[in-house]
C-alpha cells in the first residue's frame, strides 16, 4: 500500500514568487508549480496532500501562534496519514522545529521540516530536491521525531540552526549527529525507525512568552541585564562566552541574584557554535552557578528560546521549571 503523507505549506521561499520588492509567498502557486513536476507522482513515491495555510508567511513573521496552529493541525489530521511534512521558510526554521519537537508528545510518526534558498519554481532551486528527499524518506525511513530535512541531511530538529544566509548548506547540527544521511544510498545515522506504538499523541500549548536573550560582550554594562529584566520579562537566555564564562563584574552578577529571588529562570547558552556549557571549568563560570543561573549545557539558543516557551506556558513552579530546563525531554541536550 502505497503510504500518505500530508503537507502542510506554511510558507517560506519554496513557494514564493518574485515581486518588485523581493520574493514573497503567493496563494496557490506551490500547489501549481508541483503538478507540473512528475517526478513527485512517480509510483516510487507516496501518495500527498497539501494542505496550504490561507496566509502564507516569510518564516521571519512566525510566532508562537503559528507553532500553535501547525502543531494542532498535526493533531488533526494524526489518524488519517503516515507522516508530516511541514514546508516553511528558513529563517526560523530551527525555532519551529525546536517547538514543534517539545509541543508534540509521544509522536509515533515522522514530522519533517523543510524548505528551500531558491524557490521550487526557479531555475537550480534546492526545493525540489528538499521536497521528494523530505517525501520519500517520511515514507520509507519513518523516525517518529520532529526532523529538519535540508542539503540531503535529515537534522533533529531541535538540535538544529540556520548557519549559512546564502548556501543550500544551510542548516547544521553542531552538536549531534544527522538522524539520517542521503547519498546514492539512503543511510540512518543517529535516528531510529519508528516502532509500532500504542502511545497517543498530546500536544501541549504554547502561548508567546516575553523571554530575554542577552549575547555578552566585552565592556557589556550591567544595566543591558538590568533593563532587559524589567518587568514583563519572565526569562533570560545568557549567551555567555566558550564553556559557560561571564565577567566578573559584582554588579552584574548581582542582576542575576536578582533575577533568581524574582523566580526568573536565566539560563545559560554559550555563545559558541559548537560544544557545551561546563560552569565548574573556570572562576568566571562559577560565579554564574553560584547565584543559580542554570546550564543550557550543549542546547541551542533555538532550542532553549522554544522550551521556555513550552514550560513557561504551563502552570509549573520556578522549581519545576528549573529541572524540566535542565533535564533532556525530547534529546535537546546533553546531559
Ligand atoms: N529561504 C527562506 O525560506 C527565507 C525566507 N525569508 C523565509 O524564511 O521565509
Amino acid at each position: 500500500m502505497r503510504k500518505h503523507i500530508y503537507i502542510a505549506y506554511t510558507g517560506g521561499t519554496i513557494g514564493m514568487k518574485p515581486s518588485s520588492q523581493g520574493y514573497v509567498p503567493a496563494a496557490g502557486f506551490l500547489t501549481e508549480t508541483l503538478a507540473k513536476m512528475p517526478e513527485f507522482n512517480r509510483s516510487e513515491m507516496p501518495l500527498f496532500t497539501i494542505h496550504e495555510y490561507d496566509n502564507l508567511i516569510d518564516s521571519s513573521d512566525m510566532s508562537p501562534s503559528d507553532w500553535q496552529r501547525i502543531a494542532d493541525d498535526i493533531a488533526d489530521n494524526y489518524d488519517d496519514y503516515d507522516g508530516f511534512i511541514i514546508l516553511h521558510g528558513t529563517d526560523t526554521m530551527a525555532y519551529t522545529s525546536s517547538a514543534l519537537s517539545f509541543m508534540l508528545e509521544d509522536l509515533a510518526k515522522p514530522v519533517i521540516v523543510t524548505g528551500s534558498q531558491i524557490p521550487l519554481a526557479e531555475l537550480r532551486s534546492d526545493g525540489q530536491v528538499n521536497l521528494l528527499n523530505a517525501l520519500f524518506i517520511a515514507a520509507n525511513f519513518p523516525i517518529a521525531e520532529v526532523g529538519l530535512f535540508f542539503n540531503n541531511r535529515l537534522l533533529r530538529g531541535n538540535r538544529s540552526r540556520k548557519v549559512d544566509a546564502d548556501g543550500f548548506n544551510a542548516f547544521d547540527s553542531p552538536n549531534f549527529p544527522p538522524l539520517l544521511e542521503a547519498g546514492i544510498n539512503i543511510r540512518l545515522k543517529a535516528g531510529e525507525l519508528a516502532k509500532a506504538s500504542d502511545k497517543k499523541l498530546t500536544v501541549s500549548n504554547v502561548s508567546a512568552q516575553p523571554i530575554g536573550m542577552v549575547s555578552l560582550y566585552p565592556g557589556i554594562a550591567p544595566e543591558v541585564i538590568k533593563n532587559t529584566l524589567q518587568q514583563p520579562v519572565n526569562a533570560l537566555i545568557l549567551l555567555s562566552y566558550g564553556v559557560g564564562n561571564a565577567p566578573q563584574n559584582p554588579k552584574l552578577i548581582e542582576q542575576l541574584q536578582y533575577a533568581k529571588s524574582r523566580e526568573i529562570p536565566v539560563v545559560n547558552c554559550t555563545q559558541c557554535i559548537r560544544g557545551r556549557v561546563n560552569m565548574g571549568g573556570y572562576a568566571t563560570g562559577h560565579g554564574l552557578q553560584e547565584v543559580g543561573v542554570l546550564s543550557g549545557s550543549d542546547m541551542t539558543p533555538e532550542a532553549a528560546l522554544a522550551k521556555l516557551h513550552y514550560l513557561l506556558s504551563k502552570n509549573l513552579s520556578f522549581e519545576q521549571i528549573n529541572l524540566l530546563l535542565t533535564a533532556n525531554l525530547r534529546g535537546e541536550l546533553s546531559e
